[in-house]
């Protein structure tokens, strides 16, 4: 069945009918590691399914969902997005692929910082006639999508015009919240997004998540050392149920 807010065929143009994630036989070392950092048999996530992934510092978390996202690629192993594979699209087609499918959140934001606000929010339309057709289905035009975006993330629209660069860090992860969100992406990686927002601003972003995931039908992949948000999600994991790499510590010299 397709999605709420996603054109009939969609899925089709994706590839196949796979599910939003699905993670098989991966192993992960960065280089000049001797061992492995994450080694996870399967780990499968549905369309629509939220889940909340946490666990300690440095234990792999920004990393998986790097290798979710299609930056990273595995040592062994298959991450799929709707069925691709993304270590078996040329490097140009996972371009496209993310930027048709997957909204990403990374603690680093990556945001363009000589780009304005609405240039950084309305990127993925650019790179996407998906993303932009969806956006527009959502709004009327994509543009209008954008603005909507950062006015439910309170940003003023006295700063839309001005470089991301700019903006303080708190302002900054909104606007690459709203970069994630428009299009309405079959899968939403999200790292730690609540970082630098105040209560308020917290609460009105988790709820304007989950608005755009159920408006969406989107998948979501929520890391977060605050555990209050967990509460907020019908699927919860800490990363070392799943991964079966030894702690560094762990191993003998
Ligand atoms: N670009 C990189 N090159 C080499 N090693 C890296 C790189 N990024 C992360 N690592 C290593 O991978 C391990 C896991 O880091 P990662 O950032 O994935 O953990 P995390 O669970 O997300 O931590 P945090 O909760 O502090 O964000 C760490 O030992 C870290 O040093």
């Amino acid at each position: 069945m397709t999605p709420p807010g996603r054109p009939e065929g969609e899925c089709g143009s994706a590839g196949g009918a796979g599910p939003a994630l699905a993670i098989t036989g991966l192993r992960h070392a960065w280089p000049g590691q001797r061992d492995d950092l994450l080694v996870i048999d399967a780990l499968v996530l549905a369309a629509g399914e939220h889940l909340f992934l946490h666990g300690p510092s440095g234990s792999g978390k920004s990393t998986l969902l790097g290798l979710m996202a299609g930056v990273l690629l595995p040592r062994t192993g298959q991450v799929a997005v709707l069925g691709q594979d993304w270590a078996a699209m040329r490097a140009a087609r996972r371009d496209a692929h993310r930027a048709a499918h997957v909204g990403v959140l990374f603690q680093q934001f990556n945001l363009l910082p000589w780009l304005d606000v609405l240039g950084n929010v309305l990127l993925p339309c650019r790179l996407s006639a998906q993303r932009r057709q969806r956006a527009a289905a959502r709004h009327g035009r994509a543009e209008a999508g954008a603005e909507a975006l950062l006015q439910r993330m309170q940003l003023p629209a006295a700063s839309w015009r001005r470089p991301a660069g700019q903006l303080s860090v708190g302002q900054q992860q909104r606007v690459a919240a709203a970069r994630a969100l428009i299009g309405m992406p079959a899968l939403v990686i999200a790292d730690e997004p609540t970082s630098a927002l105040d209560a308020a601003l917290r609460d009105e972003f988790m709820q304007l998540l989950r608005e755009e995931c159920a408006a969406g039908g989107s998948s979501l992949v929520f890391v977060s050392h605050d555990e209050r948000l967990a509460a907020q999600f019908s699927r919860r994991l800490s990363l070392a149920e799943i991964n079966r790499a030894r702690p560094a510590a762990a191993v003998p010299a």
